[in-house]
């Protein structure tokens, strides 16, 4: 089917044959065939790189083109980032894409004015949660990875998401993007949608197991030429020879940081002189965003073509790193899997270093299909290579003959709905009864009915888990029934718009009830009790240093489990660890300093943060209603987490391009106000921060200075509004 027989936009067309898209993909024939252009809601399972994303723009394009709005729904910060620059190319057309990334407790109304709005599931869901009033106006959703349906942490509110936006919009077509997973139709008749079913791929897909010095394919075997001791690595040198890229699966932190290093000295010697000194210039990149050991070893890598990638890594370095690989500077990233997840990012090989992870509970296991499906689809750059390799490394017969049966011969597994748990059901009950979407028994039983949880398990009985739910949620002053009427307390109602779990807020009330001498640290470990916060692993030789700290700030803390329920008193002692790691933050202890005391990457530093900065905020808004003089203390502390500052910076890091670091020598010097950085000489301050810097200093205080260049004022509203909790949950 020729592009231009489509009906949609001629300027669109237009745009998409500049693109080189003349001809649809056959799934994406198939999927206008079944109805897509006609407004028909539509589910495409379809592997990876087979034009999913161009699916959802044509079904965003007719219905913004027939006046309506459209919302893009993807899982991850980072997706959302991609595909809003993605849609940006729409703005020839007339149409203006946002992204939602406010804070959970904004409506974001000045979105409303836009065509496209694309959002995170929880951002979404806290959209609907603040009655945002644009959200009726939506014609068209689009879910993108909707087969996250089976996340534990995910999974039930993108499906409590799709289940509100069916009833607030039942005329809005939806258009699911899946990954190609066992149970697609279920899906699709949850949704009410066609389904479009393939394995289709625009590049083919060889995959293979590497055992021996060989690939093991169907059709042949491939050796490779061993230029290293370490099998990967010879397979990454095989391809980067053959001019490709690869990407490395492997299963932890610290084995991709290893691998990575390992490569680099082979790696680098394949380089031209030109790849060199462009490598060199991103290299430089990295140094400037980033002050830990890991950005020198990213940086090394990085000169070498090589790099890593995980979620320790801060979000600057994660981006360059994708870009260098993208301009194909980078030839092999090793990562943790956070990057099959959704990034697009295919390379010509890639390889999966060990098919297991580490399960806390069963130790190594494999990975499952549709984690390895999700990573080989990465397989093949559509146009640029001639097939896609995935490459299982396998070190025993067993493990081949395993590996054959388990992935290579097998479809994905069933998908299945997590959302039939207290923990999942609690939040989601009280957001159903504060938006008004349910105000009975009968009213919540019928829209838990009307979630992908109850389609997949007819016969479930939801009153015994509603029972437990409602119980805990009017004990705790949440909710309230009069007769048959059940609803939001004006506390419960700030609960549901805050986007925390019942659960914390309880604890938080509890904790605040129970105290009114507070330090830091008393706060800190009060939000970290809560199931919100991402708590850091206590390991063995953490238990004596954290104990004795327990021991010797008894008074800190609001209670203290007795030792002798053992684990009771370790989680507590996870608490303080993470307690402790913010008090450092806040406290100005250098990055690198917390990154080596606690074991962490930059990037878990920022989330733990951000989460922490949105529990405070939580704790100030439940203070104001139950212990008005803590107010002020949680207000402090909120601002000090944001900025990884004290107090008496709390004037200067507002400034933009001053950070805690820059605040904290301008103090020194005796600037520890902005008044006094608005009379402050030019040369002294610049001898300090540098001239550019003290220029942009003092034209945002409004002085003339040779550069005369404003800067738009950087207040704490608008530097959170580029921050959100949502990434890091
Ligand atoms: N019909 C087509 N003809 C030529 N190129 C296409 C066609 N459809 C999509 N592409 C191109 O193929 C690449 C992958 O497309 P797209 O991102 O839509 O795939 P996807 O399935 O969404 O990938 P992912 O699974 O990573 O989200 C893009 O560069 C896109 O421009």
């Amino acid at each position: 089917m020729k592009i231009e027989e489509l009906n949609l936009p001629s300027e669109a067309i237009n745009l998409y044959l500049q693109a080189g898209i003349e001809e649809l993909y056959p799934p994406q024939a198939d999927a206008v065939e079944k109805g897509l252009l006609q407004g028909e809601n539509l589910l495409a399972a379809i592997p990876t790189a087979s034009g999913k994303t161009l699916l959802a723009e044509m079904a965003m394009l007719k219905a913004i083109k027939k006046g309506g709005k459209a919302l893009y729904i993807v899982p991850l910060r980072a997706l959302a980032s991609e595909k809003f620059r993605d849609f940006k190319r729409f703005e020839s057309l007339g149409i203006k894409t946002a992204i939602s990334t406010g804070d959970f407790d904004s409506r974001d109304e000045w979105l409303g004015s836009n065509d496209i709005i694309v959002a995170t599931s929880e951002k979404t869901d806290s959209l609907l949660r603040n009655s945002t009033p644009w959200m009726k106006d939506i014609t068209a959703v689009i879910v993108d990875e909707v087969h996250l349906l089976d996340s534990a942490n995910r999974g039930p509110t993108l499906e409590v998401t799709l289940a509100k936006l069916k009833r607030l919009n039942p005329e809005a077509q939806v258009v699911a993007l899946s990954a190609t997973v066992g149970n697609a139709m279920e899906i699709a008749q949850w949704l009410e949608a066609k389904l479009v079913l393939s394995e289709w791929r625009p590049t083919d897909l060889h995959e293979g197991i590497f055992f021996g010095d060989a690939i093991n394919f169907y059709e042949e075997q491939k050796f490779i030429e061993r230029r290293h001791k370490e099998d990967t690595v010879n397979l990454v040198l095989d391809t980067i020879i053959e001019e490709g890229q690869c990407l490395v699966f492997d299963s932890s932190r610290r084995n991709c940081v290893g691998f990575a290093k390992k490569c680099a000295p082979v790696a680098g010697e394949l380089l031209d002189r030109q790849k060199r000194n462009e490598l060199e210039e991103v290299a430089k990149e990295v140094l400037e965003n980033g002050e830990t050991k890991l950005t020198e070893t990213l940086a090394y890598c990085i000169k070498k073509g090589v790099a890593f990638h995980h979620a320790g890594l801060n979000s600057a370095h994660r981006r360059i790193v994708e870009d260098a690989f993208r301009n194909n500077l980078v030839k092999m990233i090793c990562s943790t899997p956070t990057l099959a997840a959704g990034l697009n990012l295919p390379a010509r090989r890639v390889i999966i270093r060990s098919y297991k992870r580490y399960d806390p509970n069963a130790g190594m296991q494999p990975i499952p299909v549709l984690d390895y499906k999700q990573m080989a689809g990465r397989a093949g750059r559509p146009h640029l290579d001639p097939y896609g390799e995935a490459v299982v490394i396998v070190k025993t017969y067993e493990e081949l003959t395993d590996v054959l049966e388990r992935y290579i011969n097998a479809s994905a597994e069933d998908i299945w709905s997590k959302l039939g748990t207290e923990n999942a059901l609690r939040t989601h009950i009280l957001s159903t009864i504060a938006s008004g979407f349910a105000n009975c028994h009968k009213e919540i039983l019928t829209f838990l009915g009307s979630t992908f949880f109850a389609h997949q398990q007819e016969s479930w009985n939801f009153e015994e888990l509603l029972e437990d739910c409602l119980t805990f949620l009017k004990n705790e002053g949440m909710l309230e029934q009069d007769n048959e009427i059940i609803r939001a307390t004006e506390l419960g109602k700030m609960i549901s718009s805050l986007y925390i779990d019942p659960l914390s807020a309880s604890k938080i009330i509890r904790g605040l009830e129970k105290t009114t001498h507070v330090t830091d640290m008393t706060l800190l470990q009060l939000i970290c009790s809560t199931p919100d916060m991402r708590l850091l692993y206590l390991r063995n030789r953490d238990y004596e240093i954290i104990n004795d700290y327990v021991m010797n700030h008894t008074e800190d803390f609001i209670e203290v489990p007795s030792p002798f329920k053992q684990i009771e008193y370790e989680w507590f002692l996870s608490e303080v660890k993470t307690a402790l790691l913010l008090q450092e933050w806040i406290n100005e202890k250098s990055l690198e300093k917390i990154v080596e005391n606690y074991q962490v990457g930059e990037g878990d530093i920022y989330a733990s943060s951000d989460i922490a900065e949105w529990l405070m905020h939580a704790t100030l808004r439940i203070a104001s209603r139950i212990n008005p003089q803590l107010e002020k203390e949680c207000a402090k502390l909120e601002k000090r987490i944001h900025y990884g500052a004290g107090s008496e910076l709390m004037e200067l890091v507002e400034i933009p391009n001053v950070g805690r670091a820059r605040a904290r020598k301008l103090f020194k010097k005796g600037y520890s106000s902005r008044q006094k950085l608005a009379t402050a000489n030019e040369k002294q301050l610049a001898g300090i921060v540098g001239p550019k810097i003290a220029q942009k200093i003092l034209s945002y205080l409004g002085r003339e200075t040779d550069s005369n260049g404003y800067v738009e004022p950087e207040t704490l509203e608008n530097k959170k509004q580029q921050k959100t909790f949502q990434d890091f949950i």
